[in-house]
């Protein structure tokens, strides 16, 4: 059995009286995409939270590359190889794609965001944010501004600096949202080759993505996970059918 590159133990997590995590234990192996799927307010994000450090749960265990990450918070789990997009962009827009790939890596080696200029000579850091950028695609697009990247585009910059910071898994939260059929499509592609990277969880509304990709689904209703197994098993599950998918299974 390959051993899981990151584990969730019985989590929950209560907002109030509101149980937005109930008791969930799912896991992410080498290679797969995972997918985790549910209608709004299911709890998607608030558990992509509680995995990025964002949130703590109230009760559980999260094991990430076999070590206990719930002591550490959002960039000390990032150091160890968690990478995460949320659905909010950290881009810089008025910045370059390469010169953006260059800050994050320069900021989690501790530098400050005040010695820009000096950053755009550091050899080391060009050439890893050129690889990275290669990694992704965007070798031709380095030059460009974030804010005139198409949509697809920042989702792959956004990965390019997960990667250039050392992703050993990448969480990702929606990453198909606001994109037209064609952008889905091209980024369903991108995503497909992504996993020989790292590992994915991938939180997703798009189910024409998450039927393309998915290794595994799990589907979260009220906080808790409903069902989970290969996306035929999903497609097929009554109890998914009626709380979810209807008539797009
Ligand atoms: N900080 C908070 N305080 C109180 N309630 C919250 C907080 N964050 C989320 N919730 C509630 O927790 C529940 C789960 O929300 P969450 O955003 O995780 O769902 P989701 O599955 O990601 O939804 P969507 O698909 O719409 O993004 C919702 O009822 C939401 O209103």
């Amino acid at each position: 059995m390959t051993e899981p590159v990151l584990e969730l133990r019985n989590l929950s997590k209560s907002f109030g009286a509101l149980k937005a995590t109930d008791d969930v234990t799912l896991d992410l192996k080498p290679g797969e995409i995972h997918a985790l799927i549910g209608p709004n307010g299911a709890g998607k994000t608030t558990l992509m939270h509680q995995i990025s450090g964002a949130l703590k749960p109230d009760t559980g265990s999260i094991r990430f590359l076999g070590q206990d990450i719930l002591p550490l918070g959002i960039a000390a789990r990032a150091r160890l190889g968690l990478g995460r997009t949320f659905q909010v962009s950290s881009l810089i827009p008025e910045f370059s794609a390469l010169r953006n790939v260059m800050l994050a890596v320069q900021a989690r080696q501790g530098s400050s965001f005040r010695f820009v200029r000096s950053v755009m000579h550091d050899r080391g850091l060009l050439d890893a944010a050129g690889a990275a950028l290669d990694r992704v695609g965007l070798s031709a697009r380095a030059s460009v501004r974030a804010a005139e990247l198409s949509h697809g585009e920042r989702r792959q910059l956004e990965i390019a600096i997960a990667i250039a910071l050392g992703a050993k898994a990448f969480l990702l939260d929606e990453p198909m949202a606001g994109m037209g059929p064609e952008g889905s499509r091209a980024l369903t592609t991108f995503l497909d080759r992504l996993r020989a990277e790292a590992p994915i969880l991938l939180v997703e509304h798009d189910m024409d993505a998450v039927f393309a990709l998915a290794d595994r689904v799990s589907v979260l209703v009220y906080g808790r996970v409903i069902a989970s197994g290969s996306v035929a098993d999903i497609r097929a599950d009554p109890a998914v059918r009626e709380a979810y998918l209807g008539d797009s299974a």
